[in-house]
């Protein structure tokens, strides 16, 4: 489970005492996630979530998280907010980690995807990207080409060992997205991870959205071509066109696409599923053994990414149309 840094109760407690929450009344280990240690904490307040951040999420990058939720929160984004002790700072240090309370989020996320939750989160995806239009700070998507080729360096002497001639595979891949990837389209800061257990529905509706830890500048179609990876294929691995079709149209009815954003779609899902294959494929081959975290599968964003090789054109998606269907 996502707890790597135990906390001791007298830790708790001096850590509570820094804010107005009242006392502790019970803190266990939220066992989703990979990449954070979090918490449910409930205190004579109501429930909150304590997060630990470790590895991958960089104590210098906090500053950006924390303002983005807060920006969001305050233009009427549904998101957890950071919670400020008395002394007016939400960031602290718990168990020698960095750590922070945010405010709990009620909803759960969809385990069975439907269109209608794709065409929610559209809507969601696209206001997120008006909402911070105006945001300003920036962090640049580390995990964007020199990134991958990073990884992909890192994952190389080992690849084959996971997947027949992924190494060369891997080799080709980012050759062939540094000679297409696009340039000029409309950025800003994208979630860059908003996959099903980050979207939270109550009822029909969605409720919220979670974990910015990704969060970067970056073009905004990029952040649609991540949401079509995670949500719009089946787990025979099939594409659905039809959750894509919701997807972008309920997204296009909030913040029209342009037609080079459209046509960047496919090399932007090529970008994406390369990007998921490498940051899964390294945990595959870096996690400590008899670790609780079970790392996620690397070849099912290898077979996503094979599936966007044969698209020549939004044609090969059903979405010629630009995903302009009416739902
Ligand atoms: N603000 C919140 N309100 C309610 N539940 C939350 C909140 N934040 C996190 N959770 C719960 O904790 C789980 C893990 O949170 P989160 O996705 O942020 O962790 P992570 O380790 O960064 O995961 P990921 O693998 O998605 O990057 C969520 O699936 C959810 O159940
Ligand atoms: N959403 C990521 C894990 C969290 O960073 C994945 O599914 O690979």
């Amino acid at each position: 489970m996502a707890v790597y840094t135990e906390v001791t109760d007298d830790e708790l407690n001096a850590f509570i005492a820094q804010y107005d929450l009242g006392a502790v009344l019970s803190c266990k280990g939220i066992a989703e996630g990979v990449e954070n240690s979090n918490f449910l904490l409930v205190t004579e307040r109501g429930p909150f979530i304590l997060t630990l951040y470790e590895k991958r999420t960089r104590r210098e990058d906090l500053p950006f998280f924390l303002g983005l939720m807060e920006h969001l929160a305050d233009k009427g984004i549904a998101c957890p907010l950071p919670v400020q002790g008395t002394d007016g700072l939400a960031l602290r240090e718990l168990a020698g980690r960095p750590a922070v309370i945010v405010t709990f989020l009620a909803g759960m996320w969809p385990r069975r995807i439907t269109p209608h939750h794709c065409a929610e989160l559209g809507t969601a995806l696209a206001r997120l990207h008006l909402a911070v239009a105006d945001f300003r700070m920036e962090r640049p998507n580390a995990l964007s080409l020199d990134g991958w080729k990073d990884l992909a360096g890192k994952c190389a002497p080992r690849a084959d060992e996971v997947a027949r001639d992924l190494r060369a595979t891997l080799e080709a891949e980012l050759a062939a997205l540094e000679a297409n990837w696009p340039a000029g389209l409309p950025s800003g800061v994208i979630h860059a991870d908003l996959f099903p257990d980050n979207v939270f529905f109550r009822g029909d509706g969605l409720s919220g959205l979670i974990d910015f830890y990704f969060a970067c500048n970056d073009f905004l179609a990029y952040d649609i071509a991540i949401c079509m990876n995670a949500w719009c294929f089946e787990v025979d691995g099939s594409f659905n066109a039809t959750k894509a079709r919701m997807l972008l149209t309920s997204y296009q009815k909030v913040r029209p696409l342009s037609p080079a954003e459209l046509a960047a779609l496919p090399w932007l899902c090529r970008g994406s599923a390369l990007r998921f294959l490498l940051t899964r494929l390294y945990d595959w081959l870096n996690h400590p053994p008899g670790a609780f975290v079970r790392p996620k599968d690397p070849l099912e964003y290898l077979r996503k990414l094979r599936f966007h090789q044969t698209v020549r054109g939004l044609g090969d998606y059903a979405l010629d149309d630009g995903g302009s269907y009416q739902v």
